[in-house]
Formats: C-alpha cells, sequence, structure tokens
C-alpha cells in the first residue's frame, strides 16, 4: 500500500484534528503518500482530495472542528454516488482510506467496502458515543465537559430562584451525553430515548424532593421518546401546575460540538489514528480501531454498527439514588 486517504463525515467532534494529524503523520513516518479528502463522502465524490504532508497538520491537535471539514452526503447513499466516488479514488491511485466519524459513516464504509473491496478502516469520531467496540468516542468527553460547565451555571441560578430546569443535551439515539452529566452534574433526573421515561414518576419525584430541595435540574437527551426538554418540560408543568413551581428550559444545542478537545479526547484521537495506519498495512480492513479496556481494538463494521452499546445500568442507579 503506497497511498492512502484519510476524510471526516457526519457530526464533528472534537478532537477529529488530533485524529487527521495522527492518521497524516503515521502514513509518513511509513512512507505512505496520504490524502485528505474534504466534505466527507461528498468530496469523494466531487475528487476533492488532495496530498497532505506532515506540516499540513501543524498547530491542529488543539482546535475543535475538522480542518477536512464535514458533511452528510445523500449521494453516497446512492449506488451511482458510490460508483462515482470508488472511480475518482482510482483515478487517484488510492489503495486504502481512514473514514473517521459515527456509526452512519461506518454503515457507508462497510457497504462500499462490501461493493468495491477498497481497504477501509474507521476511528470513531462523534460525540454520541454510540459505537460498540470502543469505550468512548472521539468527542465525546469534550462534549460532556462543555455541557457540565453550562450545567454548573445553571445550578446557580436554578438554586437562586427555587426553580426547576430542564437541560436538553444532544443525543438523537443516544443518552450517553446525558448519562455522564446527570451524575457530573448532580441531577435529580435523567431522560434518555434507551429506556422509557415514566413521567408521572418524575412528578411524584419532584413533588417528593420538593420537600427538602428548592431547585432541580433534569437533563434531558434530544431524542426522549417523551420529547425534548421544551415538550417535556411542558407536559410536566401541565401536571404540576397546581404545585405553584417555577419552570426552565435550556437547550444547550451545537456548543457541544465545539470547542478545543480534552485531554482525553486528544489522547484517543492520536491512538486511533495511528492505530488506523498501522491496520491498514497489516491487512485489517472493514473494521475499526477503537479503544477498550485501555487497548487498542479491531472490530469488524458489522459488530460497530450492528451490537448496541448498552448504558451502564448502574449509572442509571447512582443518578436515582444519589439525587435524594
Ligand atoms: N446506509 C448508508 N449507506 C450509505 N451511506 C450511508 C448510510 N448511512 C450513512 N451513510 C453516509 O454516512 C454519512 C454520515 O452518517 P450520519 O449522518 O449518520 O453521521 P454519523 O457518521 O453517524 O456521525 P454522527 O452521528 O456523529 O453525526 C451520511 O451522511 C451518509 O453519507
Ligand atoms: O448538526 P446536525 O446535522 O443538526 O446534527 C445534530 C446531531 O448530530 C449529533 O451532534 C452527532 O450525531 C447528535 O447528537 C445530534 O442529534
Ligand atoms: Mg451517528
Amino acid at each position: 500500500m503506497k497511498k492512502i486517504a484519510v476524510f471526516t463525515s457526519g457530526g464533528d467532534a472534537p478532537g477529529m484534528n488530533a485524529c487527521i494529524r495522527a492518521v497524516v503523520r503515521t502514513a509518513i513516518f511509513h512512507n505512505i503518500e496520504i490524502y485528505g479528502i474534504s466534505y466527507g463522502y461528498d468530496g469523494m465524490i466531487n475528487g476533492n482530495i488532495k496530498r497532505m504532508h506532515s506540516y499540513s497538520v501543524s498547530n491542529i491537535i488543539q482546535r475543535g472542528g475538522t480542518i477536512l471539514k464535514s458533511a452528510r452526503s445523500e449521494d453516497f447513499r446512492t449506488p451511482e454516488g458510490r460508483k462515482k466516488a470508488f472511480a475518482k479514488l482510482t483515478e487517484q491511485g488510492i489503495e486504502g482510506i481512514v473514514a473517521i466519524g459515527g456509526d452512519g459513516t461506518f454503515t457507508g464504509a462497510k457497504t462500499f467496502f462490501e461493493e468495491f473491496g477498497m481497504p477501509i478502516i474507521g476511528c470513531p469520531g462523534t460525540i454520541d458515543n454510540d459505537i460498540y467496540g470502543t469505550d468512548y468516542t472521539i468527542g465525546f468527553d469534550t462534549a460532556v465537559n462543555t455541557a457540565l460547565e453550562a450545567i454548573d451555571k445553571i445550578r446557580d441560578t436554578a438554586a437562586a430562584h427555587d426553580r426547576i430546569f430542564f437541560v436538553e443535551v444532544m443525543g438523537r439515539d443516544s443518552g450517553y451525553i446525558a448519562v455522564e452529566c446527570g451524575i457530573g452534574g448532580g441531577a435529580e433526573f435523567v431522560m434518555v430515548p434507551e429506556t422509557k421515561t415514566d413521567l408521572n414518576k418524575v412528578v411524584k419525584s419532584l413533588k417528593n424532593l420538593r420537600k427538602s430541595k428548592s431547585s432541580s435540574i433534569i437533563v434531558v437527551a434530544e431524542g426522549d421518546e417523551e420529547g425534548g426538554g421544551e415538550e417535556i418540560m411542558h407536559k410536566v408543568e401541565e401536571k404540576l401546575k397546581d404545585a405553584d413551581k417555577d419552570f426552565k428550559v435550556t437547550t444547550l444545542g451545537h456548543i457541544q460540538r465545539g470547542g478545543n478537545p480534552t485531554a482525553r479526547d486528544r489522547v484517543l484521537a492520536s491512538r486511533c489514528g495511528m492505530a488506523a495506519v498501522e491496520g491498514l498495512l497489516k491487512g485489517e480492513q472493514n473494521c475499526m480501531a477503537g479503544v477498550v479496556n485501555g487497548e487498542v481494538v479491531y472490530t469488524p463494521f458489522a459488530d460497530c454498527i450492528g451490537k448496541s452499546k448498552a448504558l451502564n445500568e448502574d449509572h442509571l442507579r447512582l443518578i436515582e439514588i444519589l439525587s435524594i
């Protein structure tokens, strides 16, 4: 293998740049020509592919976002789009690919590998932490710390006004950010898509809690089946309308996707990036390089997207017990 390419895809995640840097520098270390594809799968289809050098990734380890840009590509979901992408890659003589992204990116990568046999390895780049085959995904730790900082600030004003605050965090299908912030932020409740939310139980507990606490923080993952923060707040408000309580909602939104990556994300990104390139050189393909129990492991894309990484039940119990 003499020429490989790297791209970022799906929602950007802090640490993607550190991962690009690791891929580029590891490839150069092994005398491999490295190319950057801009705008994810769209860039592949449009031939937006450029040679990278060691200096191309100078001074980016600390930066959020992705210097290669990211995109959600509708065209790549079609066989015609993927055919075009393969043609553009072969035109440039690309023999292997590192895909930095989430479950959707790996679903596309798996199909691409099956259709064209192009060796491809993934690095888990998503704030959602919803990928099997790695304990944490690149960007998750930073997103959680960003949300936590906001929750700490909300707590000050919630306490000052005796209010019940609903804080909506990201996670369309995943409650990892919500649970981690719930524990770290001392939330009274956490509502996540993975478990059924019983609003009557929440209302009952809120009534009891109010005897010992004057304010409450409730963390809601945006994809909870009862709705986002706003909708859930209105539902709870309706059920507690005689109780003379003051409700507020804060949606943290895309603030969680930006900012300088934490040390933990930079280290994870660097390890996965290096492992992806060295994996390709050793013949690994159609899989993701992740870190499980401190060790680099390669997990087939089929498992990364097919097996679910269940939330830790103990974490949910922890929130319930510590909120009394
Ligand atoms: N079934 C599929 N077939 C082909 N390509 C796909 C498929 N699913 C996803 N993709 C491609 O992967 C891209 C990224 O997927 P998606 O938007 O789900 O983000 P992701 O990689 O899961 O990251 P995140 O969840 O962090 O945003 C899609 O825009 C699409 O181009
Ligand atoms: O930025 P977009 O395309 O609106 O996507 C938002 C989604 O992306 C993520 O940030 C990452 O998958 C989700 O948590 C969120 O639901
Ligand atoms: Mg995803």
